[in-house]
């Protein structure tokens, strides 16, 4: 499928929903200690389209996850998933974060249902849908394990079947498989590329791997340094679904001189700014 006719049955498909970002700025710390992490950031995400931020270490790529999960507020702008407004923490939201926050003393099983059973949903009913998201990420049969018993791979596959399960407009991803060892990192990557073709729900990944951005995203929004805001946007012009046969082609190479340019421009920006800046307060 082409890019553009992909994006369309992404968006007929998807019961994710469309992420609008507009000027917002977001600063953390108070005082002295008070960083401007994000400034006048905008950035629209379609609904069911896989959008990566990519950016050097710092400058801010967390922070704007936080602040569309409602974690953090923002100073000035906005923030809609799905139509309505960002004000705080909400089910339009599923986090995945790189370190896991599966609670230990629960099996798979429980871990997974959890947010269903914080909604109320009776018991049959939850353990149904665990078992049905434990089948999609490949976990059929761990049901009853506890997250100590697993690899730190299979423990990013119950996260993921865990925010899953909510059905959330929108998945946030902060470094899933930073982690992980390469060949984990990998097999995750395709895991996450089929589970997309599943599960068309819109998702914003947050990674510093121009690899890793390319092969799973839809587009890319590089990012400058902080305070961060998308210094440029990079489509991929690869279809799904996807193999990882496209990593050795030209166009893949391509994409990835175009990214490396792009930050290699920011980084040139970034340091003339600087200068500007220090002459200015001389
Ligand atoms: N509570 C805080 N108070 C002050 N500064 C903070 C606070 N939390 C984060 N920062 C700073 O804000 C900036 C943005 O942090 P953020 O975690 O969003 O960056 P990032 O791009 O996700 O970094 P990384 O890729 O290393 O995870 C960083 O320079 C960080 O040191």
């Amino acid at each position: 499928m082409t890019l553009d006719a992909n994006r369309a049955a992404a968006r007929r498909e998807s019961p994710g929903g469309a992420v609008e970002i507009r000027g917002l700025s977001v600063a953390l710390g108070t005082g002295a200690r008070r960083v401007e992490a994000v400034r006048d950031l905008d950035l629209r995400v379609e609904g069911g389209e896989l959008v990566s931020l990519l950016g050097p270490s710092g400058c801010g790529k967390s922070t704007i996850l936080n602040a569309v999960a409602g974690y953090v507020a923002p100073e000035r702008g906005s923030i809609v998933v799905g139509g309505e407004r960002v004000e705080g923490p909400g089910p339009s939201r599923g986090m995945v974060f790189q370190q896991s926050s599966l609670l230990p003393w629960k099996t798979v099983l429980n871990n997974v249902g959890f947010g269903l059973k914080m909604r109320g949903v009776p018991e049959r009913e939850r353990r149904e849908a665990s078992r049905r998201l434990l089948s999609l990420v490949g976990l059929s049969g761990f049901e009853d394990a506890y997250p100590a018993q697993l690899s730190g791979g299979m423990r990013q596959r119950v996260e993921i079947a865990r925010v899953l399960i909510t059905e959330p407009r929108v998945v946030l991803m902060d470094e899933p498989f930073s982690a992980l060892d390469a060949q984990t990192r990998l097999s995750m990557q395709e895991l996450l590329l089929d589970v997309f073709r599943q599960v068309r729900t819109t998702v914003l990944f947050v990674t510093h791997d121009i690899d890793e951005a390319i092969f799973l995203s839809d587009r890319i929004a590089l990012m400058t340094r902080r305070p961060c805001r998308v210094g440029a946007e990079i489509a991929v012009p690869f279809g799904r679904p996807r193999t990882a046969a496209i990593v050795g082609s030209g166009e893949f190479a391509a994409i990835k001189r175009r990214c490396l340019e792009a930050l290699r421009d920011e980084r040139a920006a970034a340091a003339h700014r600087h200068d500007l800046e220090a002459q200015t307060s001389a």
